[in-house]
Formats: C-alpha cells, sequence, structure tokens
C-alpha cells in the first residue's frame, strides 16, 4: 500500500488530491512523471547517469538509487499513472530531520519558454538565490523536547533573506525549542552534524572536488537534501552508539542539462556559498567552545 510521505519537505506534495510522490514500506520513493515532458526528461537523466562509468562510485553516493519507471495508482485518483521508483533516502531513520536547498544563483536556463523564464527569474530575485546562489525550499526538525515535528511554513522560508537562511541553518541543528522564535539557536548539534569526517561539511567538499572537474551535465534547479537523527546524539553512550548519519543527497533531475564539456558554474557556485554559509557555523560553534574551556579553566 502506498502512502504519502512523511518526511517530505519541498515540491509537490500529495496531499488534498493533488499529484505527488508516495512511498511503500520497502523504501521505494514514487515520483510521478511530470507533465510538460519533464517527467521523461528527469528519467531519462537517472537512466544516463546510473550508467555513466564517467561519475566515480563515491559520487554515484550521493544520488538516489534509481530503479526504472513504474504504472501506479496515482496520488491525485486519476488512476495507473508512471512513476519513477527511487531509494526512499529518508526510510532508514525514525525521526529525520530534512532539509532542502536548492542550488545555484539562477534556476532558469537557455532555451526555456518566455513564461517559465520570467516566473523562474521572480522567484530567483525574490529569494536569495539570485544573492547567495543557493535558496532553502523547505525544512523540517524533529523537537525531542516536544517528541514531535516542527515543520517551517513555507511561505516564511521563501521570504527568507540573507540572514533569515543563516538563521535556518543554526536553527537546523539546534536543540531548543525550534517553534519559539524568540529564542537564539543554540547550535547544539552542529559540530556532529555539519563537522566531522563523515558529516555534512565534508560531504559537500567532495561534491565540490567534483563539480570543479564534472563537465557531463548542469545541474538546473537540482536541491541538496541534508538528513540527519538528532535523538541518536542525544543518546549518544561510547563510540559504538549511532552518530547523527548526516547525509547529502542530491534530487530533482527534471532539468538537468548535458554539460558539453563545460563547467556547471552555475552550480559550483552555489555549492561553494553554501559551503561557506556551513564553515561559518562550524567556526563560530568552535569559537563559543573555546571561550567556554577558556572561561572553565580560569574558574569562572
Ligand atoms: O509550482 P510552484 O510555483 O510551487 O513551483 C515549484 C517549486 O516550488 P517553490 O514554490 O519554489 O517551493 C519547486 O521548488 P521546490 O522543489 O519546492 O524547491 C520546483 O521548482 C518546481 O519545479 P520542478 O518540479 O523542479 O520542475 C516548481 O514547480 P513548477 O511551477 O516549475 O511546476
Ligand atoms: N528519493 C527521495 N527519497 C526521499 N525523499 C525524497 C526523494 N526525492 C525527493 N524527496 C522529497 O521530496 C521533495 C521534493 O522532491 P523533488 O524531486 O524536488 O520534487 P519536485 O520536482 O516536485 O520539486 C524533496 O524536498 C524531498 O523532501
Amino acid at each position: 500500500m502506498l502512502k504519502v510521505p512523511e518526511h517530505q519537505v519541498a515540491g509537490h506534495i500529495a496531499s488534498d488530491g493533488k499529484l505527488g510522490p508516495l512511498v511503500d514500506d520497502q523504501g521505494r520513493f514514487f515520483k510521478p512523471l511530470q507533465g510538460d515532458s519533464r517527467g521523461e526528461h528527469e528519467a531519462k537523466f537517472y537512466e544516463s547517469f546510473t550508467s555513466n562509468k564517467k561519475v566515480p562510485d563515491h559520487i554515484h553516493r550521493y544520488f538516489p538509487v534509481y530503479h526504472g519507471t513504474q504504472l501506479v495508482e496515482a496520488s491525485d485518483g486519476s488512476g495507473k499513472l508512471p512513476h519513477l521508483v527511487l531509494d526512499d533516502v529518508v526510510s532508514g531513520y525514525s525521526n529525520p530531520s530534512v532539509m532542502d536547498v536548492k542550488i545555484g544563483s539562477r534556476t532558469w536556463y537557455p532555451d526555456v519558454s518566455e513564461e517559465y523564464f520570467k516566473k523562474c527569474i521572480k522567484k530567483d530575485r525574490q529569494t536569495t538565490t539570485v544573492s547567495l546562489g543557493f535558496r532553502v525550499s523547505g525544512f523540517k526538525i524533529f523537537d525531542h523536547q516536544e517528541s514531535s515535528f516542527w515543520r517551517a511554513e513555507k511561505k516564511l522560508v521563501l521570504g527568507y533573506n540573507a540572514d533569515g537562511a543563516r538563521l535556518a541553518l543554526r536553527k537546523f541543528v539546534s536543540s531548543n525549542s525550534p517553534a519559539d522564535s524568540n529564542l537564539t539557536p543554540n547550535c547544539a548539534f552542529a559540530s556532529e552534524v555539519y563537522g566531522g569526517s563523515n558529516g555534512i561539511l565534508a560531504q559537500l567538499l567532495e561534491l565540490k572536488d567534483w563539480f570543479e572537474i564534472q563537465t557531463l551535465y548542469h545541474f538546473n534547479s537540482c536541491s541538496i537534501l541534508m538528513i540527519y537523527e538528532n535523538e541518536s546524539i542525544l543518546m549518544k553512550e561510547g563510540d559504538d552508539a549511532p552518530a547523527a548519519r548526516a547525509q547529502v543527497k542530491l534530487v530533482d533531475f527534471a532539468h538537468v542539462l548535458d554539460g558539453n564539456g563545460v563547467i556547471d558554474h552555475n552550480f559550483l557556485g552555489g555549492l561553494c556559498s553554501f559551503i561557506k554559509f556551513i564553515k561559518d557555523i562550524l567556526q563560530s560553534v568552535d569559537k563559543r567552545d573555546e571561550t567556554d574551556t577558556s572561561l572553565l579553566e580560569n574558574g569562572h
């Protein structure tokens, strides 16, 4: 039995009889092929990418595994429709915190219709896409104090300026109540989630190394999903305990173009800018920890 994904944070959502993705209980994510030939385009990308020997294995792991397309009962009640069958990248988590960040300083690309171009550029200017080279599209955090999920309101997220985006990235890794907008995010999970040899920053840097040389694809309007589990950090005891399991995945390939031997500078630039924001948060946390230690050592 397919159901509406509990942890989807952006994009077209299958609620109120609308067309959107579905999940099964075996860890599969079914994304309906979108109209305007976008769906076919995304399926073609997955087929090309999956079999592309020029893409190194350590890069493949940043993409959901693709299992072809399948006709399944669509969420809008319109009968059986073709869906992309992907690994559900959050299925291994019990209470994942998830953020979708759309990368690039533009979401339009050559040869789109005038109408689509206008729609994209309007949204790119209204959000941080143009100014920062990325925009937060949506996120949810598991609030362990309330034992429930807190979801950022879409309208507010799309209205973030640079400070709003920075605050959201801090909030995403904080343990104090996300619902209270008066609280300064404490970044309690920053070192475990963003930092460390397997953390988000290390994964983003690995992706950046590839984007600095890859000329196979141009990832227009594509998102980085960040996923982690905060409960496991809080319960951690000893080295064998489960860690945050922070993961970066790329999603949404409906607008990917052939790279034609040219660097994807739109994605690469946005990725570098995003990395800088994550680095700054880590630095501010390190500085705070150093100050706390020296205060303790000086008997305060
Ligand atoms: O439909 P909208 O206006 O909500 O726009 C969708 C975007 O929602 P947003 O409001 O930016 O969060 C949506 O963005 P997110 O996935 O939510 O970041 C997509 O850009 C979607 O286009 P596509 O599925 O990638 O082709 C966008 O859909 P299209 O309008 O391009 O079909
Ligand atoms: N393979 C996946 N596994 C789990 N969740 C996913 C997967 N792909 C997408 N999602 C969720 O769905 C959202 C929208 O995905 P996306 O491919 O961008 O759809 P759209 O084309 O409608 O914008 C993402 O923000 C994420 O929360």
